[in-house]
């Protein structure tokens, strides 16, 4: 089907370390369509940040392939890979990788900025996402003058500023209260209704509860879990 949001097809992925090869992934067939919201679970250390870095365009695979929105990501040069990121994908990390010499507004409105809207436009934009994670009270605040928790925020409004396809999210409820996780997964919903695609790494099964299906990561292969 060409309209899926994300393809992973045969997709393995090899660490050389010494004299020996640790075969994190091992050929992993994935298929994401518009609005769906998938858990990936799995033990530390299982690949799950690796195949979320792939699945981003972030690493490359030892064999297989990504394609985003019906694109290869192997076949791209960084400038056009960087672009249909900054288009079509949001991405929360475990560590929110904010900027430090920019405040919660100018780190939100960063991506719009760098996909050519207005200035005026994207503040106002970064504003009323800032609102919408609740965080509308701490625009000018720097991510040093933030808690972890609204670290955590300010990186989920920046992931979905954009309003993109596709977000994945590497333990996106990690620093936060069970307020404002619970506000996070009503956003997801929300977003979800305007049809964006949700992959989201946790190892807290009431939120893969709240996706729509489950995959688990074992000895480099993907399976479904059944509900
Ligand atoms: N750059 C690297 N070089 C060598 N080995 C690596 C590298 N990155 C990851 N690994 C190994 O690959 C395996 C998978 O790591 P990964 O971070 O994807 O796991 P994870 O499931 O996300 O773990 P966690 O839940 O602890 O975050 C681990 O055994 C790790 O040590």
């Amino acid at each position: 089907m060409s309209d899926a949001v994300l393809v992973c097809e045969d997709l393995s992925r090899a660490y050389v370390d010494g004299d020996r090869t640790v075969q994190v992934l091992d050929r992993v067939a994935f298929r994401l369509m518009p609005g769906e919201q998938v858990a990936i679970v799995g033990a530390s250390g299982s690949g799950k940040s690796t195949l979320l870095n792939l699945l981003g365009g972030l690493d490359d695979p030892s064999t297989g392939r990504v394609l985003m929105a019906g694109r290869d990501l192997a076949e791209l040069g960084e400038r056009e890979r960087c672009r249909l990121r900054n288009e079509r994908l949001g991405f929360v990390y475990q560590f929110h990788h904010l900027l430090p010499e920019f405040d919660a507004r100018e780190n939100v409105a960063m991506p719009l900025l760098i996909a050519g809207v207005a200035r005026g436009e994207a503040w106002r934009r970064a504003e009323a996402m800032l609102e919408r994670v609740g965080m509308g009270h701490r625009l000018s605040h720097r991510p040093g003058q933030l808690s972890g928790g609204e670290r955590q925020r300010v990186a989920i409004a920046r992931a979905l500023v954009t309003a993109p396809d596709c977000v994945l999210m590497d333990e996106p409820t990690g620093n936060l209260d069970p307020k404002s996780a619970e506000q996070l997964l009503s956003l997801i919903d929300e977003l979800g209704r305007e049809s964006a695609a949700f992959v989201v790494v946790t190892h807290d099964p009431d939120i893969a509860a709240r996706m729509h299906r489950t995959l688990e990561l074992h000895e480099g292969q993907l399976r479904e879990m059944p509900r």
